[in-house]
């Protein structure tokens, strides 16, 4: 048999001996990994061992968790996210995030979009314009609604204020986008779009999600990690992960022995 070495990109982002502490509690433990730049990077495990922790690590979501300690380095491109130097509005623009639940503002479409712009300062009427009409374009969002952008977000479908929710976060122009679970509350057709543009965006965007949805990450990601008791087990091209587990661990769980 011939195997076909399956590339990765360059690391965007470098995590070294990460671990991280709620109170007492060691949730993620001695994480090595890298984040492949123009890739979707999907985190699947069982419930409880670390996805979402680690996800959030990546643009300091944890930071409002009081009584949360981080030991290690996750290093973004020169920077270091848990350095002095970072400022964490700076790393959230550069980082974006799309929650589980659509969390749009109750506000009009186009100002949910222009939210973010506009708290970075643009204020011409022009640039915000063209900003959320490109952000919904690539939110596969702009069709839907390019004829009442005035309406309230909350007179959206869950899944169309899933997409304003990514539009949103695509509107500061970020570099890399976190998902955590983001279509767990959505029907399967709301699914399958956001599936459909999670890969339409990867060629501009490093996106890393976390899914409970084995067949999710086959279907959207390049590479996969799994992860169990706060642990990384096993990180690798998706195709790879999923045909030929090295970690006897990783075979039992995609092979549905637990989790
Ligand atoms: N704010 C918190 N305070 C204390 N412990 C927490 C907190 N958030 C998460 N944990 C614990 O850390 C561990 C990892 O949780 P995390 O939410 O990262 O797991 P997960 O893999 O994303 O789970 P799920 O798939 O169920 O969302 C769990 O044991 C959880 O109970």
């Amino acid at each position: 048999m011939t195997e076909t070495a399956i590339q990765l990109n360059e690391a965007v982002i470098r995590i070294e001996n990460l671990n991280l502490y709620y109170e007492s509690f060691h949730a993620l433990k001695n994480i090595n990994l890298d984040i492949s730049d123009k890739t979707v990077t999907a985190f699947i495990g069982p419930s409880g061992c670390g996805k979402s922790t680690l996800l959030r690590t990546l643009n300091r979501m944890n930071d409002m968790i009081p009584g949360t300690r981080v030991e290690g380095k996750v290093q973004l491109g020169d920077s270091d996210i848990y350095g002095s130097g970072m400022e964490v509005e700076t790393l959230r623009k550069r980082i974006g995030m799309v929650f589980q639940q659509p969390n749009p503002f109750p506000k009009s479409i186009y100002d949910n979009v222009a939210y973010g712009p506009r708290l970075h300062g643009i204020r011409d009427k022009a640039r915000l314009d063209e900003l959320v009409e490109q952000s919904l374009r690539h939110a596969a969002l702009w069709d839907e609604v390019k004829d009442f952008v005035r309406r309230s977000a909350l007179s959206l479908s869950g899944g169309q204020q899933q997409r304003l929710c990514i539009a949103r976060a695509l509107a500061v122009q970020p570099e890399i986008l976190l998902m955590d679970e983001a279509t767990s509350a959505l029907d399967p057709i709301s699914t399958a779009k956001i599936e459909e543009l999670v890969v339409e965006l990867k060629d501009r965007y490093t996106i890393v999600m976390v899914t409970h949805n084995m067949h999710q990450a086959a279907r959207v990601s390049g590479k996969t990690v799994f992860f169990l008791n706060g642990e990384v087990i096993e990180a690798a091209p998706t195709e790879t992960l999923f045909s030929t587990p090295q970690d006897s661990r990783t075979e039992d769980y995609i092979s549905g022995r637990f989790g």
